[in-house]
């Protein structure tokens, strides 16, 4: 049975977009011990490790979902099948590809029997890239604004325009990027079932009022919290909640 059968919404993701593999299965068993449900391999530590850092966290966490941050760009299939074959559950293709290659990686997915995250970066129109993307057959949706563009045009954030997101897609969607510890927080409650932590934890982690401020503690309180958010959209069994006039 697959490790994605059975979800139940909200997801809590840790990413870990660090650069070698010991300190991501350090990190990931803090993560796993306090809670968090689903693993990423960050495009760092994937271009540090390669397919290596995939295969080491299946092996020591047999049972948590992996996501594989590849941010695929072409060779959908090959990049798809790879990470599969590695172990991952879900792998990550960008929504500013070719539609081809879009087609191929969720023709991968299909045969491994593995999700597909479609990231809206830097598309020009995102809830419409979204669409297009759901269009295609991703399973999900990363709502993404990307590390760069941040750091060129202060203040963008993915809360931005996330209602439009979620209204726009049938799929559940994931913010991506610059978000603080509160909106992560927030994000179940705009329809948002999947939240990530990353950068956050480091950031602003002192000015989340926590009983400690060591790693363990702050996923488990950040993680209840999460889950005791209102979930808008969907129950927490993965079932989208109708729309009006949709
Ligand atoms: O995907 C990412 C980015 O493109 C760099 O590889 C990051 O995982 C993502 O932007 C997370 O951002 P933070 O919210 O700053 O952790």
């Amino acid at each position: 049975m697959s490790r994605l059968s059975s979800l139940t919404f909200p997801i809590v993701q840790i990413s870990l977009d660090l650069t070698n593999i010991d300190e991501a299965l350090d990190t990931a068993a803090i993560a796993v011990d306090a809670g968090v449900d689903w693993l990423e391999a960050g495009t760092p530590l994937l271009l540090a490790e390669g397919l290596h850092a995939v295969e080491q966290l299946r092996a020591r966490f047999p049972n948590h979902p992996i996501v594989a941050d590849l941010k695929t760009m072409d060779g959908g299939y090959l990049e798809a099948e790879m990470m599969a074959k590695a172990g991952a559950d879900l792998v990550v293709v960008m929504g500013r590809a070719h539609e081809a290659t879009v087609r191929r990686v969720v023709d991968a997915a299909r045969h491994y029997g593995i999700k597909v995250m479609g990231d809206n970066m830097v598309a020009e129109d995102r809830v419409k890239n979204a669409q297009w993307l759901e269009s295609l057959g991703c399973d999900y949706i990363i709502h993404h604004i990307g590390f760069d563009e941040r750091g060129l045009v202060k203040g963008l954030s993915p809360m931005d325009e996330l209602d439009a997101v979620v209204e726009a897609v049938n799929v559940p969607v994931q913010a991506v990027g610059g978000l603080t510890i509160p909106q992560a927080i927030d994000c179940p409650a705009h329809g948002a079932p999947l939240v990530v932590l990353g950068a956050p934890l480091v950031i602003d982690a002192n000015e989340f009022k926590t009983s400690s401020n060591d790693l363990h503690t702050v996923l488990r309180e950040i993680s209840t919290e999460i889950r005791k958010t209102p979930l808008k959209r969907w129950t927490a069994d993965g079932t989208r909640i109708a729309q009006e006039g949709k």
